[in-house]
């Protein structure tokens, strides 16, 4: 997939392209649906297939005070649309400029000369421009005028509700992992560096654990221990993660740190991704690290007995060798 940071970088005409436009944080359910349609538009015809963003997250902008979590950072975000069979992602700077641009501006610049757009997929309540006036009924109007074609995409639905990138976002704070699956079709997924913690974990509770920084940006799951599966070099491991201030010790920051099951290797600054699978139980401040070592010993058990009779790590695990 090529990236394209502006219009600018537009060099050669597209060949009749199925577009999509929207924030696709998380890229869920909901947004898998409408690369889906993208893709098999496009491919009746051969025709390239092309998904518009944004960054920063409109929001930010829009409401900077509001300090919203993102589920995916840009480049995991780019990396799951490449995997939807998009191959070309247009990134926009968002910015007061073009949160003040009228709809049919926007309509005419970018979709009509710049992309020359054949298919527009929208979502059933996709709406953008100045004050949202460029929603579904004014797209159709738009397609009339210039020539292209405007497909909704009915709401995808999980349980009776409707996914989003709000709810998915409500129930990684609450810790609800498992209906977060259903929500992304993939566990939720959380990114980091190993740091250097405060090296009592190995010597003094027993339990070494690799500590991730944490980004002012993240969409933390709730304080808690979870059961995890670690990528790590491309490779799999089980593993349980402590989300939390270390109360036992009297810390008072924010951190993430995993015990990976089987594993005894220095891998202080490598990149590693943590699925998150399911919640074990709230952060404790125990009498000291003796108390706490039983409790862990608790938490590797009842994390080995989940991860035993998980069905989709082998997929998950899979799904990390491909990119
Ligand atoms: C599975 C697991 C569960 C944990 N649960 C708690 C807990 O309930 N309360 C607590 O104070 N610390 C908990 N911890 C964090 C330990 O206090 C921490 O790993 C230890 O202090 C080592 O810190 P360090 O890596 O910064 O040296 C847990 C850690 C793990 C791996
Ligand atoms: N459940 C869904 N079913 C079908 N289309 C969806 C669904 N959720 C979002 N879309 C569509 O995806 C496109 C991108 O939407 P957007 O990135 O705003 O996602 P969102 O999940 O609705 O986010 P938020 O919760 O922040 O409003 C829009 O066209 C939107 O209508």
């Amino acid at each position: 997939m090529q990236i394209l940071r502006s219009l600018e970088e537009i060099k050669r005409p597209f060949f009749r392209p199925a577009v999509t436009i929207g924030n696709f944080d998380g890229v869920h359910l909901g947004h898998q649906a409408l690369f889906k349609k993208v893709v098999d538009l496009a491919s009746k015809r051969d025709g390239d297939t092309i998904a518009i963003t944004f960054e920063p997250h409109p929001l930010k902008v829009l409401r900077p005070k509001s300090s919203l979590k993102l589920i995916s950072t840009f480049e995991h975000k780019a990396e799951l649309i490449k995997k939807a069979g998009i191959e070309w992602l247009l990134c926009l700077r968002f910015d007061k400029e073009l949160a003040s641009t009228p709809a049919r501006e926007f309509v005419e610049r970018v979709f009509v000369r710049k992309i020359g757009v054949e298919d527009l997929v929208v979502g059933y309540d996709y709406a953008f421009g100045k004050g949202r006036e460029g929603d579904r009924e004014f797209l159709k109007t738009m397609g009339d005028i210039f020539g292209f074609k405007v497909h909704v995409v009915d709401p995808v639905m999980i349980d009776g509700v409707i996914v989003s990138s709000t709810k998915v976002r409500e129930l990684v704070s609450n810790g609800e992992m498992r209906r977060v699956y259903k929500l992304l079709g993939r566990y939720y997924q959380i990114r980091g560096v190993v740091r250097v913690g405060k090296r009592r974990g190995g010597s003094v509770v027993g339990f070494p654990t690799a500590n991730l920084v944490l980004e002012e940006d993240d969409l933390c799951p709730k304080v808690g221990v979870y059961c995890v599966q670690v990528i790590l070099d491309s490779q799999c491991f089980g593993g349980v993660m402590n989300i939390g201030y270390n109360p036992t010790f009297g810390d008072t920051g924010l951190s993430a740190e995993v015990h990976i099951f089987d594993f005894d290797k220095d891998i202080y600054g490598k990149a590693i991704k943590v699925n998150i699978i399911q919640r074990i139980r709230d952060e404790k401040k125990f009498s000291g690290p003796l108390e706490l070592r039983e409790q862990i010993c608790k938490d590797v058990e009842t994390a080995k007995l989940i991860l035993a009779k998980e069905q989709n790590l082998t997929r998950a695990c899979l799904d990390e060798q491909d990119d």
